[in-house]
């Protein structure tokens, strides 16, 4: 029986699914979508089928359901020996990795109002794992966690202090397991070590966030308390002035409607009034569209000024790293953003950005600039699965 983990990303509509061998080469994955919604569905990679959910259908229904196919189309023999999930917020109190029991569920339910629309559903996907294969060790696996190293001058809002220390409003941000992954990978390219890397990584799908991570530890990010603070995402306003909320209030608009429209209907959408599809609105410039290169154009200035800012917390830099499906993909991104940095010394090669797929190092800086700019393409799920197999292996008696 070969020995596989089971890596589970529950996100706020979606369910993505992958399973790994002892090697952790990815043996299959899934991906379900619009959960909740009417129109749900979901695919199996490989198969060329769609796999019918029920209208309205739940992660866990989904994930049930996923997991059925799997075993069916004998792409996982038997009970997998370990599951990783992806927990959005892990508060103060996990600064790293943690096998789930009855305690890490608690204190996962604890981080639940820091992250409403992502705590909660990270849980439905534990319990529906843990029902299933109740006797396979199971870890979570935080966004927070890589960030918990961040100074206190980096993490502190200048707010009364009394709201972080009875309520924990700080700085925690996110997307830590992609950004500890960008910097690992940098170090072995540029031939130096995890411990002594220097980077600043920008990872770019549709949420968005920067890290400056100094020594392979990150000393500054750009998302804070939710992952709402920051860069322009996908549906996502990133930063705004919070007097914003005073004056809508004013206009006879609620709270937890702002914070919905800053949430689902702001960002690249918001800006487009389009899509938050960073691929169509590229199509939708080309074909004139003037709001889509407003929104290109407004979220590439934020990204370049974010690079500026991370500059603050580094004595040197190794790299400028692009991750994420609009840093790995779109040369136009990068050159919008990079042409902001000049003053800095970034300068990329019009010709390797455009072909960084063929080299293997995927550097696409120009000869004359003044730091390394790279692209590498991130697996959040490679280093949950890592992460899984550790701490089950660790359970193991010899
Ligand atoms: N060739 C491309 N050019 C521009 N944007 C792209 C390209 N390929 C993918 N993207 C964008 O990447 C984003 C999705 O990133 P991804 O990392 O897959 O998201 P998620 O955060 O859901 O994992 C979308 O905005 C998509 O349009
Ligand atoms: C925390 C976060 O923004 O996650 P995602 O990019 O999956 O939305
Ligand atoms: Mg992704």
């Amino acid at each position: 029986m070969e020995d596989t983990v089971l890596v589970v990303n529950c996100g706020s509509s979606s369910l993505k699914l992958a399973l790994f061998d002892c090697q952790h080469n990815k043996l299959a994955s899934a991906l379900a979508e619009r959960l909740g919604q009417n129109d749900a569905f979901a695919h199996v990679g490989g198969l060329d089928k769609a796999i019918p959910l029920d209208p309205g259908a739940s992660h866990d229904q989904a994930l049930n359901t996923l997991v059925t196919v799997f075993q069916d189309e004998g792409l996982m023999a038997s009970a997998p020996t370990a599951v990783g999930h992806r927990v959005v917020h892990g508060g103060e109190t996990f600064r790293e990795a943690a096998l789930i029991d009855d305690d890490v569920i608690t204190a996962i339910e604890d981080c639940a109002g820091l992250a409403p629309l992502h705590n909660p559903v990270n849980l439905s996907g534990i319990r529906a794992t843990l029902a299933r294969f109740p006797d396979v060790p199971q870890a979570a696996v935080f966004d927070t966690a890589f960030h918990q190293t961040l100074p206190k001058r980096a993490y502190l809002y200048a707010v009364p202090e009394a709201w972080y220390r009875d309520w924990g409003v700080r700085r925690y941000g996110f997307h830590g397991t992609s950004h500890a992954f960008m910097a690992s990978e940098a170090a072995s390219r540029l031939g130096k070590t995890p411990a002594t890397i220097s980077v600043i990584s920008a990872h770019l799908g549709n949420g968005c966030s920067i890290a400056a991570i100094r020594d392979g530890i990150s000393v500054d990010t750009s998302m804070g308390l939710t992952p709402l603070e920051g860069l322009v995402m996908g549906t996502r306003s990133g930063d705004v002035d919070p007097g914003l909320f005073d004056f809508l209030r004013g206009k006879g608009i609620a709270a937890d409607e702002v914070h919905r429209v800053l949430n689902q209907e702001s960002g690249l959408l918001g800006l487009s009034g389009q899509t938050n599809d960073m691929r169509s609105l590229c199509e939708l410039a080309d074909h004139g569209h003037e709001p889509s290169q407003t929104a290109i154009d407004v979220f590439c200035f934020r990204l370049a000024r974010y690079i500026g800012a991370m500059m603050a917390s580094l004595s040197h830099l190794d790299a400028l790293v692009f991750t994420g499906g609009i840093g790995e993909n779109s040369a136009r991104i990068r050159a919008e953003t990079i042409h902001h940095l000049k003053l800095m010394g970034f300068e990329l090669s019009p010709d390797l950005n455009n072909h960084h797929g063929e080299f293997s190092d995927g550097r696409i800086e120009s000869a004359d600039s003044r730091f390394p700019v790279l692209v590498i393409p991130t697996n959040e799920e490679l280093v949950i699965a890592r992460e899984a197999s550790r701490l089950a292996g660790a359970l193991t008696p010899d």
